[in-house]
């Protein structure tokens, strides 16, 4: 199914797994060294993230989390929280929601809802992350999705936003100030693993940016050559992620790709891109990517907390203590339009801003 829009056709995979074809075109094929099996990244069996339990963040366990934070953040940037205090049932809801917008509603119903072609990180339902290039040589990702900007409140139109089923908005809604709580603590937390006050990492990211992205993967023919999603590290702060039963997340840790096992009712936390240059490099961003299967759709629901655009972005000066900072400043606008332009090939972006 295409629909044009601004003399662009827009595709969604969902249109072409349900056409059943053997083979995918080929703009979603990945090159070699992308591809799920290629051997310069095996998968490691063996290894799995950490699962820190939060105890409601109960404060005679607050020591020993912010160490086991701080192990998981230095080890694989990326961590599962249980017992987080974000209601089971909600985190039920908005994946049951959004499957059924994806499933249940028409692809002409879901195309009142495109995001703009033309600009990047717009809400609404899309397929195509990057921005094309001259020659449009941009490998597509097996993908579809919806974005809402949920905060600050000022951005939130919900009459944007699916009307079907009949709780989607409302859905929406509590879950962004549910993930915006819980990103709070978190950075409190991780600031002060470091041995920081509390509110660094917040300050220095000013007020929060916060979109939800809900990801759908339909089952794809040939799951050895394509991917749901390129390998990346988040270009925010800190994202929070959900995932359905089927699985597919991977987190790269020394070369090799780490299967992210769905674990029930677990909230799983990802270090992004500010916070890397906020920490000095002591904690990193975690590059990770989807990969496909032929069966199953798979559904995710991602949490970003950004810096507004006009924000500077620099290592903490108690963290450099006197050594060089080994980031340069940025203006956060100005990172997000070189990542939607040059893409984010694993740790591009931020590795473009090392010193020396
Ligand atoms: O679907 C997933 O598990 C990953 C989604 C993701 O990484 C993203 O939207 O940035
Ligand atoms: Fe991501």
């Amino acid at each position: 199914m295409e629909m044009e829009v601004g003399g662009e056709p827009m595709v969604r995979v969902q249109a072409i797994a349900e056409a059943k074809l053997s083979q995918v075109p080929p703009q979603y094929i990945q090159p070699p060294h992308n591809r799920p099996h290629h051997h310069s990244s095996t998968a490691a069996a063996a290894t799995t993230i950490p699962t820190i339990d939060l105890f409601e963040f109960n404060p005679t366990h607050l020591p020993s989390i912010r160490s086991t934070i701080a192990q998981a953040c230095t080890d694989y940037g990326a961590f599962h929280v249980t017992n987080h205090g974000v209601p089971t049932k909600l985190l039920h809801q908005i994946k049951t929601t959004g499957l059924t917008f994806f499933n249940h509603s028409s692809i002409n119903d879901k195309l009142t809802y495109s995001c703009d072609p033309h600009s990047f990180a717009s809400q609404g339902y899309g397929s195509r992350m990057l921005l094309s290039d001259e020659n449009d040589t941009v490998v597509l990702d097996w993908r579809d999705y919806f974005d809402h900007h949920t905060l600050p409140l000022s951005r939130r139109d919900p009459s944007r936003w699916p009307h079907f089923p009949e709780n989607y908005r409302e859905t929406v809604a509590s879950y962004s100030d549910e993930m915006k709580g819980l990103a709070q603590r978190l950075m409190g937390l991780i600031s002060e693993s470091l041995g920081l006050r509390g509110s660094y990492i917040e300050e220095a990211v000013g007020e929060l940016y916060q979109n939800i992205t809900i990801s759908y993967y339909p089952p794809c023919p040939q799951p050895d050559l394509t991917l749901g999603l390129q390998p990346h590290s988040d270009m925010g702060a800190i994202t929070l992620l959900i995932q359905d039963d089927v699985g597919g997340l991977e987190v790269l840790k020394d070369d090799q790709w780490i299967t992210v096992d769905p674990l029930s009712d677990a909230i799983l936390v990802i270090l992004a891109d500010q916070t890397e240059i906020i920490t000095n490099g002591k904690y990193r961003s975690a590059v990770h990517r989807a990969v496909t299967n032929a069966t199953q759709a798979r559904l995710s629901v991602a949490t970003f907390h950004d810096p507004a655009k006009a924000v500077k972005i620099s290592p903490s000066s108690e963290l450099v203590n006197g050594a060089s900072p080994r980031y340069r400043e940025v203006v956060y606008g100005d990172y997000v339009s070189s990542w939607y332009t040059k893409g984010p090939d694993g740790k591009r972006n931020i590795d473009s801003l090392l010193l020396n």
